[in-house]
């Protein structure tokens, strides 16, 4: 019998193609997704040395950073926005790669459309010049983040240098309360590990509550992975994983179907199988999350209060507290349901999929807006954007006072048009609330969809249990 082996390892030794003695690894890489920021140096360093692209039919483009979420027929107004998703296109056209433009019905988030379309699969190597490409460890593939030189890399050769990482578990035990989701899980889960204590890993994520996610939520769940550290986040494939790809464009057909399962259900870590770290967190502890800070791990639930610089464990703790709510405009103890909201943002890789759509218009139906607040909903993709709109959803939406617009990253980090002014305060369900990240000035609370559609509603952070 061989060694126990982890999700992690058996991916990883299928994809070796050599490995040095210092066990740094080139590894064949399944697939690759291209935008329009990382991308136009990779391009522009093949096109220098003649090289093509290896395997376009493995990688697949999409402008969605510098998009408008708004009037898409009159073109981009920002010239740099619009020279960056000018040259993807032109990239993509010259080299032979697969582009779902601007107005086709499938452009949407990078890693929104990757599931979507079947593309990320069960046990593959996956990579994107973008660090939330750890989005796809929710199907039980290595995905992760890669810089632009290795983008060149891997467009050239369909293969990476790697370093292993070590194997953390991170369990959560028995079942989630009322009105905690998966954003929750993820925000609870760096607040106790904190933003570096993935560093070095791969998060291989287990247990009752993580099973009985769905797709989406589990791809909340590893999409931030790497605001934990994590180089990747995993989850193994299992009945949900196989339901969600079924059917889907690039999805393996009939006969190779039935292989392709059996493969799959190969990948789960063996018994006994060995982590370097293991963390367990109990379900019930969990209550709906808010961040207060500048960092992801400044998170406390719904019902707490502003901490304290003395509640820091260090000194550098006690001053990035202090830093933080002075950026924050906030004061210590005070009650995080009590911070008023300027505007909202729903969408984003991390919580732009049709389920958190869903979960928005359960909470704003039949409410309204707060007068004082502005609120846009940015679907994650075309294909989300319609199927929200077969179900009505957008009515829901508009009828409340949200504004309905189209897809793209928008105000997660603010490339495009939608952004905060400086002192501005948004309740956004995305996953990174650093200074300035929305729009210089703008301060950002990270929570769930659900609870950014209460928060819209009460003009302040709210308790979405008062909403059910
Ligand atoms: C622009 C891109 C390189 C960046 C990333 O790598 O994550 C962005 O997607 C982000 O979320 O900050
Ligand atoms: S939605 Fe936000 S986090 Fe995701 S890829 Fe776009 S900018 Fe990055």
């Amino acid at each position: 019998m061989s060694n126990p082996r982890t999700l992690f390892d058996k991916i990883w030794d299928n994809h070796v193609v050599h490995r040095q003695d210092d066990g740094t690894c080139l590894l064949y890489i399944d697939r690759h997704l291209v935008h329009e920021v990382t991308s136009p140096q990779a391009f522009e360093g093949l096109r220098m040395t003649g090289r093509k692209v290896r395997r376009p039919e493995n990688t697949l483009a999409v402008p969605d950073h510098n998009v408008p979420t708004s009037g898409r027929a009159q073109g981009i107004a920002d010239e740099e926005s619009r020279i960056q998703v000018e040259t993807l296109s032109r990239n993509c056209e010259e080299f032979g790669v697969q582009l779902f433009g601007m107005n086709d019905i499938r452009q949407g988030v990078v890693h929104i459309i990757g599931p979507e379309q079947g593309f990320t699969l069960p046990g593959m190597t996956i990579v994107c010049g973008d660090s939330h490409t750890a989005t796809h460890g929710a199907f039980g593939s290595l995905a992760f983040g890669i810089g632009t030189s290795e983008v060149e890399h891997v467009l050239a050769t369909q293969t990476l240098i790697q370093k292993p990482a070590k194997n953390m578990r991170i369990t959560v035990e028995g079942d989630l309360l009322p009105g905690v989701t998966a954003k929750d899980m993820i925000l609870h889960i760096i607040g106790v590990i904190g933003t570096a204590g993935g560093t070095g890993y791969v998060i291989e994520y287990a247990g009752e509550a993580m099973r009985k996610l769905s797709m989406e939520g589990r791809m909340t769940i590893c999409n931030m992975s790497i605001e934990a550290g994590a180089r990747a986040g995993l989850i193994a494939p299992d009945e949900t994983t196989f339901e969600y790809i079924k059917g889907r464009p690039l999805a393996p057909k009939a006969g190779n179907w039935e292989q392709a399962v059996a493969y799959w259900k190969t990948l789960p870590s063996d018994a006994g199988a060995k982590y370097d770290k293991e963390i367990v967190v109990q379900a019930a502890d969990i209550e709906p999350q808010v961040t207060w800070g500048t960092s992801p791990e400044d998170v406390v639930g719904i019902s707490a209060f502003v901490p304290a610089p003395s509640d820091g464990r260090d000194a550098n703790k006690k001053s990035a507290i202090e830093r933080s709510l002075d950026y924050m405009g906030l004061k210590a103890g005070q009650r995080v349901q009590d911070i008023i909201i300027d505007k909202v943002f729903i969408g984003s890789c991390t919580n732009g999929r049709i389920e958190d759509l869903r979960e928005v218009a359960r909470i704003a139906k039949g409410r309204k807006v707060a007068e004082s607040v502005y609120a846009m909903i940015v679907p994650g993709s075309g294909l989300v954007k319609l199927q929200a709109e077969e179900e009505g959803l957008d009515e829901i939406f508009i009828e409340a006072g949200f504004d309905w617009r189209e897809p793209g990253c928008s105000m997660c980090l603010a490339m495009n048009a939608d952004r905060l002014s400086p002192g501005e305060r948004c309740a956004s369900t995305s996953n990174r609330n650093f200074e300035g990240r929305q729009g210089r000035g703008g301060r950002t609370h990270l929570l769930s969809p659900a609870m950014a559609a209460a928060a819209a509603i009460a003009g302040h952070l709210a308790d979405v249990r008062d909403y059910e």
